[in-house]
């Protein structure tokens, strides 16, 4: 409480120097005992002892600084001091910064060596003469005594002082009162360095001053301290004015703390409270002036204050009620006093209310309204109907009250108005929220409909408060998702209106209020409707949303992003496969509340765009969606399951049309047309193109629609993930292959349009490396036309049959898989010449005998190579085993066939060899038989291999 540091810092007081000890010998000096020397001691009444005549001296002008001798008598000296001894605790100051305007909220209490006295605080009307005390200090003040703090006593050692230092700029004034004498020249004035006084102590002798210059503005020339006696012991009375009516507030604290009913409100919820429980709890006496308040909700707090008004006070306001003729006489000045304790229950200051006099039954409260203080005066009604229904509803606890039938009767119609008005408040007050559904907004419209409710208990006609009511309800409806209730909320409305305008035929408000809701419920009821077939529609989407397995589900939407103004952006539309990690997840999220068809609105934060894949990069604007959060308007187009390939959702399978005919066989020459297509639909790739040379690049790829389809042998060669997708198609059937990424193509030899599937593939690849994306191929679609199917032939009963030569081409077609390692693909080759051979003329057969004989070794061979690891190693399964060994079987069936029909073959040899090792481990027949077959062949290269591994094996 400085002087001269503002809100900063409350209080530092300046530590005595010896200049300030010049200050104090230079400062003018003023003693009652001078003053009285010169007027004469006052006279003192003998029943009280105190002046019969209490002057009061105006010792500074500006600011004004007043001396009062004798202002407490010996009498309540003693008294005072008897009640401070044993009470007394080391003095504090307020230190902190002022932030608001309740320095009990701003400043802290601590103790400091600038001030190092004793105080003892008094209790607020501790007994009847602090009580009386305090009247006749407000009094010299003029002053209310609510205003005034706790008395505050000081005592001061030798030596004890308390530092420069300004009361507070929450404190208009204070009052010091000195309590005893000291000896001559003790030192222990109070001193006002700024104005360069002091004042001596004397017993009894008041000194008052104002602290500030206006509400909350310090006035610094009143900066003081209490110097510190030299010899004897100093006792004095801080008796401080607050801006806030502190006593009052400090009495319903006080109740509260003691009774515990902090804890019983909280008990009590937001229940309907039950005054008469609350009256019947509590039995207490209350001293007079002391006001108990009840504290039924913290947050926000409300509080029920039994005995809020006095008996004058409320046959005043009751009285106010009646029309003004046959108003009995009403002392205005209690209108002045409920101000007051309005204020102080509103913890708000007093100068914010208007004054009561010449109210009508609510002016008071109409006042607050105006100012569109909703709060405020909802407040005062609270309190207002606490006081008048108890008034009507328990006239037993105010038997001194004596009212007439015709007061209770006005305090009851009072009670109704106000309940009528409180309704309005709260509405008032729910507007604010706007209209969609909050909970504080249905809590206040709740209550404001029960408010009304409460005046309706009072009069069932009460035209304003049905009005009200069904107010408060339709908004409840129209804040309300739960359809069911809206509708029932619009019905309770419907009804309350239509009493309106049954009491008030003339209210047009009420027609309209009426209309709407007739709509409202009209809405809701289409709405219903709509939720029914909107719930039938999920419910027929829902398996693909449980996909699983191999089924996947691929969803088409268009998106545009809105922005703030309200304008999209160009619509982009997307596919994707659902939970596609490269996907915006907030897409993932947005479609499994959609059904197709629906539009809707998305805001997306911008941890939704977690995703970094090509698909992501395509939504319009992304970059500004990762930094905050975006609004999407999203249309679900269609979606699709299908088949995953390879159960990752890596490439999935979608046949459009099957076309006709058969499935294509294994062998079976297809021809295809497949394009590659971004997720963009752009075209990366069609197989049907030509080169096209000497343009802006160099080269550039065209397609070409009258090029045939580049054809692909099932099975052998063709793109594995095409002869996938083929043998699910018919010839003229057409299917999709969603990919995530274009796998690597295999190596290939040379197809049918001298242009393989790989060199295809990496021209493809540099021409998206050319483009914009480089991730181009990712997610990309693979559109297949299966245009012609040629099946594989099928032996001499097929037309396409060539005779022996057929046998020959296979047999040397096989030779080349084997070559290539494709032991697989040869072997299918193979066994389809020992399959066709026996069919043949016995003329055709001899022509072709070693081809079969070189078949029958090759089936064995590949048979007993694949079958010899396998039983050499003890760790596989015993199924592969039983297959190895059903593989040897037929292998030994073929040597067997081979050794009496092609015995001097190097295949049957070769064979034999292979057989022997692979069964018994036997290198020396093993070796034998090579013998033999590089006899016969000395040319042939596995015939070599086989000896050279051999031997290898056998050192
Ligand atoms: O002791 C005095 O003279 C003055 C005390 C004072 O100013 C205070 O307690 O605030
Ligand atoms: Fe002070």
């Amino acid at each position: 409480m400085t002087a001269d540091s503002g809100n900063t810092s409350v209080l530092v007081p300046q530590p005595l120097s010896d200049e300030l000890e010049q200050l104090v010998q230079e400062a003018v000096s003023i003693d009652v005992k001078e003053l009285l020397a010169e007027d004469g001691l006052p006279e003192l009444d003998e029943r009280t002892g105190r002046p019969k005549v209490l002057k009061a001296y105006v010792v500074h002008a500006d600011p004004k600084m007043t001396v009062v001798p004798n202002f407490l008598s010996d009498e309540e000296i003693k008294h005072l001091l008897e009640l401070s001894e044993d009470y007394w605790v080391q003095s504090m100051v307020g230190t902190g910064v002022y932030k608001t305007n309740d320095e009990s909220k701003d400043l802290q209490n601590k103790p400091s060596p600038n001030r190092t006295s004793y105080s003892c605080m008094l209790r607020s009307s501790q007994t009847d003469l602090v009580r009386d005390v305090e009247f006749r200090l407000a009094q010299l003040a003029g002053i209310q005594v609510d205003y005034l703090e706790r008395l505050n006593m000081v005592r001061y050692e030798p030596g004890q002082l308390f530092n420069r230092h300004h009361d507070g700029r929450f404190r208009p004034k204070t009052v010091f009162v000195y309590l005893n004498d000291l000896p001559e020249n003790a030192g222990g004035e109070t001193f006002f360095p700024n104005l360069g006084i002091k004042f001596v102590p004397r017993k009894g002798c008041a000194v008052m001053w104002s602290n500030v210059l206006g509400p909350g503005v310090d006035d610094e020339r009143t900066i003081h301290q209490g110097l510190p006696p030299r010899t004897g012991i100093k006792f004095g009375v801080n008796c401080f004015f607050n801006d806030k009516p502190i006593k009052q507030m400090e009495a319903a604290r006080i109740s509260q703390e003691e009774d515990g009913l902090r804890a019983r409100a909280a008990r009590l919820g937001c229940k309907t409270f039950d005054p008469e429980q609350l009256f019947r709890d509590d039995v207490r006496e209350l001293l007079p002036g002391q006001i108990r308040a009840f504290s039924l909700n913290q947050e926000p707090k409300l509080s029920v204050i039994p005995g809020f008004l006095n008996e004058d006070e409320a046959s005043a306001l009751a009285a106010m009620t009646q029309p003004a003729e046959s108003r009995p006489v009403i002392d205005e000045s209690c209108f002045a006093r409920i101000e007051q304790k309005m204020a102080l229950v509103a913890g708000l200051p007093q100068v914010n209310m208007e004054p009561l006099k010449g109210a009508q039954d609510e002016v008071l409260i109409e006042e607050f309204f105006k100012k569109g203080d909703i709060l405020k005066a909802a407040d005062c009604y609270y309190h207002t109907i606490v006081y008048c229904r108890d008034l009507t509803q328990n006239p037993q606890y105010y038997p001194d009250l004596k009212h007439t039938q015709e007061q209770r009767q006005s305090s009851k119609d009072l009670c109704e108005s106000v309940f009528t008005n409180l309704a309005l408040c709260q509405l008032k007050y729910a507007a604010t929220f706007g209209t969609t559904a909050s909970e504080e907004r249905t809590k206040v419209l709740k209550e404001g409909a029960k408010s009304a409710s409460e005046a309706l208990k009072l009069n069932p006609k009460n035209a304003k408060a049905l009005f009200r009511r069904a107010a408060a309800t339709a908004s409840l409806a129209q804040g309300n998702s739960n359809n069911e209730e809206a509708q029932q909320l619009c019905l309770e409305a419907r009804a309350d209106f239509l009493q309106v305008i049954e009491v008030d035929p003339q209210n047009r408000e009420a027609r309209v209020e009426l209309k709407a809701v007739q709509e409202l419920v009209k809405a809701l009821k289409r709405e219903e409707a709509e939720g029914e077939k909107k719930g039938w529609l999920r419910a027929e989407a829902a398996p693909w949303l449980q996909v699983n397995g191999a089924t996947k589900c691929v969803v088409h939407m268009r998106c545009s992003t809105v922005a703030a103004e309200g304008s999209h952006s160009a619509p982009v539309t997307l596919s994707f496969i659902l939970g596609d990690p490269d996907m915006h997840e907030g897409f993932h999220v947005a479609v499994k509340s959609m059904t197709v068809g629906e539009v809707a609105s998305f805001t997306f934060s911008p941890s939704r765009f977690r995703a970094t894949g090509s698909l992501v990069k395509l939504l319009p604007s992304t970059k500004e969606a990762q930094a905050k959060p975006s609004v999407w308007e999203i249309t679900f187009l269609k979606y699709v399951t299908w088949e995953d390939l390879d159960c990752k959702g890596q490439r999935l399978r979608k046949i459009h049309s099957e076309g006709y005919g058969p499935f294509p066989e294994h062998l079976a020459e297809i021809f295809v047309h497949w394009k590659v297509v971004g997720p963009d639909n752009s075209l990366l790739h069609s197989s049907r193109y030509t080169l096209s040379m000497g343009a802006d690049s160099g080269m550039s790829q065209v397609e070409d629609e009258d090029k045939p389809a580049p054809s692909y042998v099932l099975g052998e060669g063709a793109w594995e993930p095409i002869s996938t997708l083929c043998r699910s198609l018919r010839q003229g059937g057409a299917g999709e292959l969603w990919m995530r990424c274009l796998p690597a193509m295999p190596v290939q030899e040379s197809l049918g349009n001298g242009m393989d599937a790989s060199a295809q593939l990496s021209m493809m690849l540099n021409k998206a490396k050319e483009g914009a994306s480089q991730d181009s191929l990712e997610h990309c679609v693979v559109r297949v036309e299966l245009e012609k199917v040629v099946p594989p032939l099928a032996g001499p009963s097929d037309a396409r049959w060539e005779g022996p030569s057929s046998v020959v081409q296979e047999r040397f077609r096989a030779a080349q898989l084997l070559e290539k390692g494709d032991e697989n693909a040869a072997l299918a080759r193979l066994r389809r010449v020992a399959a066709w051979c026996p069919q043949l003329s016995a003329s055709e057969g001899a022509s072709v005998s070693r081809d079969l004989g070189e078949a029958r070794s090759g089936i064995g061979w590949i048979l007993a190579c694949r079958a010899a690891p396998i039983l050499d190693s003890g760790s596989v399964t015993s199924d592969l085993i039983a297959l190895a060994k059903k593989d040897l079987a037929e292998a030994e069936a073929h040597c067997k066939w081979l050794e009496v029909n092609h015995p001097d073959l190097a295949g049957t040899r070769l064979l034999r060899s292979k057989i022997l090792l692979a069964l018994d481990d036997d290198f020396a027949g093993a070796h034998e038989q090579l013998l033999e077959a590089q006899r016969s062949a000395p040319d042939n290269k596995t015939v070599q291999l086989s000896a050279r591994h051999l031997e290898s094996r056998r050192t």
